[in-house]
């Protein structure tokens, strides 16, 4: 499979798409798609013309609005006004804390509450995902949730000597910064008013940011890692009645290497959405 750029698509490359009698790709995809892309790849095939005019944009988005129906909008708007209000809540929170206190010591503590919350919330972006109301992939989204719940319960909540390391702070400040960026960025596109500040400041900051909280969430996994393999926690040892055994220290080492191959993923996925959003580049599959 090859991609086309918009100059291609526009001219030889779609034509020639035409010629081995394959339509162009419906540009873009739009809410009223079925339900979820299956694959983290098939995501790119969303083109959106991005170079079309702002009075264009407005009539498309106005168009995928009415297609997505008032009350999937309402519960949009609703969802995204108030995860961004969430972490607003938190990074005040931890801005405060360090503040006054100045240290990160004892910050995990006092904002985990609205974290949790929060992150947990977030399970809905699959939800939303499945029902078709968001046109993004059930995989990415799938992998970013639950890597994060993941780090929220059952690594940072569940092991308390490892809450006040400085990795901590790392994923929680480059996770705040994305989220409050995020969650504005569909609530303004939602209601048709979108600054350009924060479209750009969607697709500009997770080039830093995404490397900055995977670091974090990886040196906070790997500061774990002694405790758990002392204690034993989740572990499940033989004999036992059931005949299986699970060993958690073992599985952190696997979560730490899953991060190989599916960081990259989530990574270019997100540089293909800013080429596509910010550059007004169109990616259309075309038969080899
Ligand atoms: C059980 C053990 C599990 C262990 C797993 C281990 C896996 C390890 C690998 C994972 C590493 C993840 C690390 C991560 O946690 C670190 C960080 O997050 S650090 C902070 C920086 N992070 C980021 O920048 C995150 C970037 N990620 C995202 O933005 C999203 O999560 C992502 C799902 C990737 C976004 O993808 P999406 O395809 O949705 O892109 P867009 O935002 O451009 O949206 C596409 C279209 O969908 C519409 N949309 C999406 N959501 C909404 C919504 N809530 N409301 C309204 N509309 C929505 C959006 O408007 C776009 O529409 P259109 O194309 O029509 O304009």
């Amino acid at each position: 499979m090859g991609r086309l750029t918009e100059a291609e698509a526009a001219g030889g490359g779609a034509s020639a798409a035409r010629s081995a009698g394959t339509p162009p790709a419906p540009l873009p995809l739009t809410f009223t798609s079925p339900g979820c892309a299956a694959t983290m790849a098939s995501s790119e095939e969303d083109g959106t013309n991005g170079g079309a005019s702002e009075a264009g944009e407005e009539r498309e988005a106005t168009g995928k609005r009415r297609r997505l129906g008032l009350l999937a909008t309402t519960w949009l708007i609703l969802y995204n006004i108030a995860m961004t209000a969430g972490w607003m809540v938190l990074g005040i929170a931890m801005v405060r804390f360090y503040m006054e206190k100045g240290t990160h010591k004892g910050l995990y503590r006092s904002i985990q509450k609205t974290l949790k919350f929060f992150q947990t919330f977030a399970l809905l972006e699959i939800v939303h995902c499945l029902i078709g109301i968001v046109p993004t992939s059930v995989l990415v989204a799938g992998v970013q949730v639950s890597s994060r719940i993941f780090m929220v319960w059952l690594v940072t909540h569940s092991i308390k000597p490892i809450q006040n390391e400085e990795s901590v702070v790392l994923f929680l400040v480059a996770w705040t910064v994305t989220e409050i960026t995020r969650y504005s960025f569909y609530t303004f596109s939602l209601l048709n008013h979108l600054p350009y500040f924060i479209k750009w400041a969607r697709y500009n900051f997770f080039i830093i940011l995404y490397p900055v909280g995977v670091v974090g969430e990886l040196l906070t996994i790997h500061a774990a890692l002694p405790y758990v393999k002392k204690t034993g926690m989740f572990s499940i040892r033989l004999p036992n009645k059931y005949n299986v055994s699970f060993d958690y220290y073992y599985f952190l080492l696997i979560t730490m290497a899953s991060y190989i191959p599916l960081f990259p993923q989530l990574y270019f996925h997100m540089l293909r959405q800013r080429r596509k959003v910010l550059l007004g580049e169109v990616i259309v599959e075309k038969d080899d």
